[in-house]
């Protein structure tokens, strides 16, 4: 082995990788800025580590990388495709220094234009001669010219396309899925805490390789005017979808498509790997369905012999919720493809049952949760060798599952379907850090979709966004004076409240029960058949609550969802964006309120670029609260007590507030008695002794 081999090997990428997976540990000594430059550091190491170490012919393990991996010199990124509302740049992007989401992106295109075209105006302009065009050479191949910097090219399958070398424009999750390992010890704590606070990474300037040499492509953009809406003015039956699946298309309602669907369809069908960014709401899921099914619609039927029939399509989807919706969504779309089969694998259901199901019943396409997917990798006879036959890798909420929680799960996933495949990478919101190593997944000339529109932020503007900042004894009363205002001011209401963990989210369902209010819960701890049933019945109702963990905060897609409520510090910007858009969908209104106590006020910097404002505190009168109190006093002992220790366990994992054990405490006593008790519950020595909190003064210990 030459040197060079076997210093990659040996030594320098072990000391990365070790460095890599205990990053968490040694980070907490450091500044969270200087952190966030680790990580990113350490990322681009190890992206270069990988891909260098895959240009030696000697790697032969995980090389993930695709085809296109023994020609680039950098990780994954040089000559990406990108497409999107921006306006055009040739050559080397450069440097940028990240801040955040559209303020850092309007700050690098700047830079890099040149003072070219920097006034939104002159932007939007474009972007509408853009849309024309767009439309023009999209569907009837009438590409033309664009203005100054843009840059056409026609041809293609989908009767020519715009072509624009263009610059960027650039939880508590489901826990039964994630983080399978530490289950037992989450288990004693609750399901659902949330592990680490991705906090935003920071690009440093240049040399990350990542904007260099990017061939961009425009997205066809929609007019200011009609720049709230979601759809484009392309209809499904001017591209080349079978005749079959328009009649399902239609069935379903849907006549023009979504600005996302209309940017992706052409490249999707042309078998371009697409990482697609697009708003909450705006049709992600029919835009990877649909064109996955017309693959299998082109693929051989199976033969009625075939005994291990292969699995052409896979989505998999971080929430069990989200898989089940995606499935009904295909099956919609399937109507009239009586020949293709769709199936769902999710955790919480007997995996005896699914295995039976997919022998009796074997499908092409299948959506699954990661946990579950593995499951029956390793343990249903003949379905690794139905995985050899994925021609499309779908994976939804790209970044949640690219991101360190479901990494490994993917990296299995992804190491037991062929190399060479499709692979679709779908989210609202893809943050730098995931962008990074999206390589894991995706070929190397991936094409970057984003219909963000330059200058407009992750969220929809239609949807208000206001932050209260209040003493945590005062949380429980306010939530019930928003709540009653709001139902009164909307007769048609659909409240969504998001708490930090399953046990919270008990304790204020329960709450809110003994108040009279209308209200269902859904968390992980709940059995799977109950959460399908209230997810259900909340989709279908209108003046009803929904009191939930973050297994509804990612992709449910529930219509007119009127507020949505988020109590206590989200684990992340992203989960704060996507609990949001459980409102606003489909260009609808709504309103979002943040409520934090004065020590999770930090996290309103990390959603500054977001056109969130302060709200007034609303008047909560003496016989409120006492209704409160009462309604608090009638809540069972035991919901109280789990709630003080799953609290305990989310904010410990929080890198802030976790970081001062004694002032946790202090905090969670406080929380202790905004319940009502009067003693803080006392917890297990073996949990206070796994979160690291047993010789902390306040605590109970039992
Ligand atoms: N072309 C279309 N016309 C009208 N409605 C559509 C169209 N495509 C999808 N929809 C509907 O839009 C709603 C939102 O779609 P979907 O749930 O796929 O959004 P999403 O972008 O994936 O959202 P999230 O980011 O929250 O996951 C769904 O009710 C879906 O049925």
């Amino acid at each position: 082995m030459p040197f060079k081999h076997f210093l990659f090997h040996h030594i320098f990428r072990p000391i990365v990788s070790q460095i890599f997976t205990h990053k968490l540990k040694f980070n907490s000594f450091l500044h969270p800025n200087s952190q966030r430059r680790l990580l990113s550091t350490l990322a681009q190491i190890q992206n270069r580590a990988s891909f260098a170490i895959s240009n030696f012919s000697t790697f032969s393990g995980q090389d993930t990388m695709g085809s296109g991996s023994k020609q680039g010199k950098r990780a994954g990124f040089e000559g990406e495709n990108v497409v999107n509302g921006g306006l055009r740049i040739k050559g080397k992007a450069g440097k940028r220094k990240r801040e955040n989401g559209g303020e850092k992106d309007s700050n690098f295109r700047s830079k890099r234009r040149g003072g070219a075209q920097n006034s939104s105006e002159t932007s939007s302009g474009m972007r509408k001669k853009n849309e024309n065009d767009s439309k023009g050479s999209l569907f009837n191949g009438r590409g033309k010219k664009g203005r100054g910097s843009s840059e056409f090219k026609r041809g293609g399958k989908f009767g020519g396309r715009l072509e624009e070398k263009i610059i960027s424009n650039n939880a508590d999750m489901e826990e039964d899925e994630k983080d399978k390992g530490f289950k037992s010890f989450k288990d004693l704590i609750d399901d659902e805490e949330a592990d680490d606070d991705h906090e935003e990474m920071e690009e440093e300037e240049g040399g990350d390789g990542l904007l260099k040499n990017r061939s961009v492509l425009k997205a066809p953009q929609s007019s200011p005017e009609e720049s709230a809406s979601y759809l484009s003015e392309s209809r499904f039956d001017q591209c080349s979808v079978s005749p079959l699946s328009l009649k399902g298309i239609k069935d379903a309602g849907y006549e023009k498509m979504t600005m996302v669907q209309e940017a992706t369809l052409p490249l999707i069908l042309k078998g371009k790997d697409v990482l697609a960014k697009a708003k909450t709401g705006t049709g992600k899921t029919v835009a990877f369905l649909l064109p996955a099914i017309e693959l299998v619609v082109k693929s051989p039927p199976i033969a009625r012999d075939q005994k291990r029939p292969p699995i052409l399509v896979l989505v998999v989807c971080p929430t069990r919720e989200l898989a089940s919706q995606a499935a009904a969504e295909a099956n919609k779309l399937l109507k009239y493809h009586p020949s293709i089969g769709v199936q769902v694998v999710i955790g919480g259901t007997r995996l005896g049952l699914e295995q039976k199901r997919m022998q009796t019943n074997p499908c092409q396409i299948l959506v699954a949760t990661p946990g579950r997917l593995r499951d029956h990798v390793e343990n249903t006879a003949g379905f690794a060798t139905r995985m050899m036959g994925v021609k499309v890798l779908v994976l939804d909420e790209a970044d949640h599952l690219l991101d360190m929680g479901f990494r490994k799960e993917i990296e299995k996933i992804i190491a037991a379907v062929p190399k060479e495949r499709q692979t679709l990478l779908f989210s609202a919101t893809v943050p730098p850090e995931v962008r990074q190593i999206c390589h894991v997944a995706l070929k190397r000339d991936h094409e970057f979709v984003n219909t963000v529109e330059e200058g407009s932020e992750d969220t929809h503007s239609q949807v208000s966004q206001t932050h209260l900042v209040a003493p945590l004894d005062k949380h429980f009363s306010l939530l019930y004076t928003m709540v009653k205002q709001h139902i009164a001011d909307d007769v048609n209401y659909k409240v969504i409240v998001f708490c930090t963990t399953a046990m919270v989210t008990k304790l204020v369902a329960e709450l809110l029960g003994e108040l009279k209010l209308k209200v269902r819960e859904i968390h992980s701890r709940k059995p799977q058949s109950y959460r399908t049933r209230i997810s259900d019945e909340f989709r279908k109702s209108k003046a009803l609550i929904l009191v939930t963990s973050d297994v509804s905060a990612r992709g449910v897609d529930y219509p007119d969802v009127t507020l949505v409520i988020q109590i206590g510090v989200p684990s992340d910007k992203q989960q704060y964006i996507h609990r949001l858009g459980r409102t606003g969908r489909k260009g609808k209104e709504g309103q979002g309120i943040l409520m934090l106590a004065p020590w999770e006020e930090y996290f309103l910097s990390n959603i500054k670029d977001l056109p969130i404002s302060k709200a007034p505190e609303p008047l909560v009168d003496t016989e409120t609260r006492k209704k409160v109190e009462r309604a608090l006093s009638n809540v069972d002992k035991k919901s109280k007590e789990s709630a003080y220790q799953a609290w305990l366990g989310y904010y410990n994992s929080n890198k802030k507030i976790g970081k001062d054990k004694y002032k946790l405490v202090e905090l969670v006593n406080e929380f202790s008695r905004s319940m009502g008790l009067d003693n803080p519950p006392a917890v297990s020595k073996q949990v206070l002794g796994k979160m690291g909190l047993k010789s902390i003064p306040g605590l109970r210990s039992k």
